[in-house]
């Protein structure tokens, strides 16, 4: 059976008590912390940076923290975000000059490395470089906002990565982010996603833990 992971992301998070809402989000049965970082450049939305990760870390989370970086340059925040805790590091390939040499540098620094391709970015752009990911992240909304639909066109990708991950052998993530609910979440892992970020269905929910269970009870047969 597929290792299912649910990855809430804190943009949609109570943000003037982030360490308590997190820790609920975790003791409700989320497995990873999803950290957007947004820049006002790369995209249009400005959020956190690697302070809040290291006050999450001081806080007492101790769960993988899964930072996207949606910023431009990157290299300069994977040395930050590294030194603040982060876990995984994805950045989008159209944000470094240098992809491979910004994959090196997180793994470098000991965490996981990941890309994440937009909805208009090919799969095969990861091809080079797929040796070297711990983590492909599929954008199933354009990134900048929280809340938005599910692209129904992200299927066929996340069909095309699952075929070209397993090929590979190697036991890299396949994660989706963007319009996950209760509803499609099972139609995303069926198209081969294992690791779902899910903010306002998870946050904006009244509860928690009916969401994430909600999420768990649509995995279960599959
Ligand atoms: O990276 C992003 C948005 O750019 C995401 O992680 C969103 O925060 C997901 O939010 P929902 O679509 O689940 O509300
Ligand atoms: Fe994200």
């Amino acid at each position: 059976m597929t290792d299912f992971l649910i990855a809430p992301s804190i943009l949609s998070a109570d943000l003037a008590r982030l360490g308590d809402d997190v820790a609920q989000v975790l003791a409700d049965g989320a497995d990873v912390v999803h950290f957007d970082v947004m820049d006002n450049h790369y995209v249009p939305n400005l959020t956190f940076g690697p302070m809040v990760c290291k006050a999450l870390r001081n806080y007492g989370i101790t769960a993988p923290i899964d930072v996207h970086l949606m910023v431009e340059p990157v290299d300069d925040l994977i040395v930050q975000f590294a030194d603040a805790g982060a876990t995984y590091i994805t950045f989008h390939p159209e944000a470094s000059k240098h992809v491979d040499r910004s994959l090196q540098l997180i793994l470098d620094k000991g965490c996981k490395a990941g890309l994440v391709l937009n909805p208009a970015t090919p799969v095969d752009v990861v091809k080079p470089v797929l040796h070297k990911l711990d983590m492909l992240l599929l954008m199933s909304v354009n990134p900048g906002f929280g809340g938005q639909k599910f692209i129904p066109q992200t299927l066929d990708k996340l069909r095309e990565a699952r075929t070209l991950i397993d090929a590979s052998g190697r036991a890299t993530r396949l994660e989706i982010d963007g319009g996950v609910t209760p509803a499609n979440i099972a139609d995303i892992a069926r198209a081969g996603a294992d690791t779902f970020v899910a903010g306002s269905a998870i946050f904006g929910a009244e509860s928690y833990k009916s969401a994430i269970d909600a999420m768990r009870a649509a995995l279960a047969d599959l």
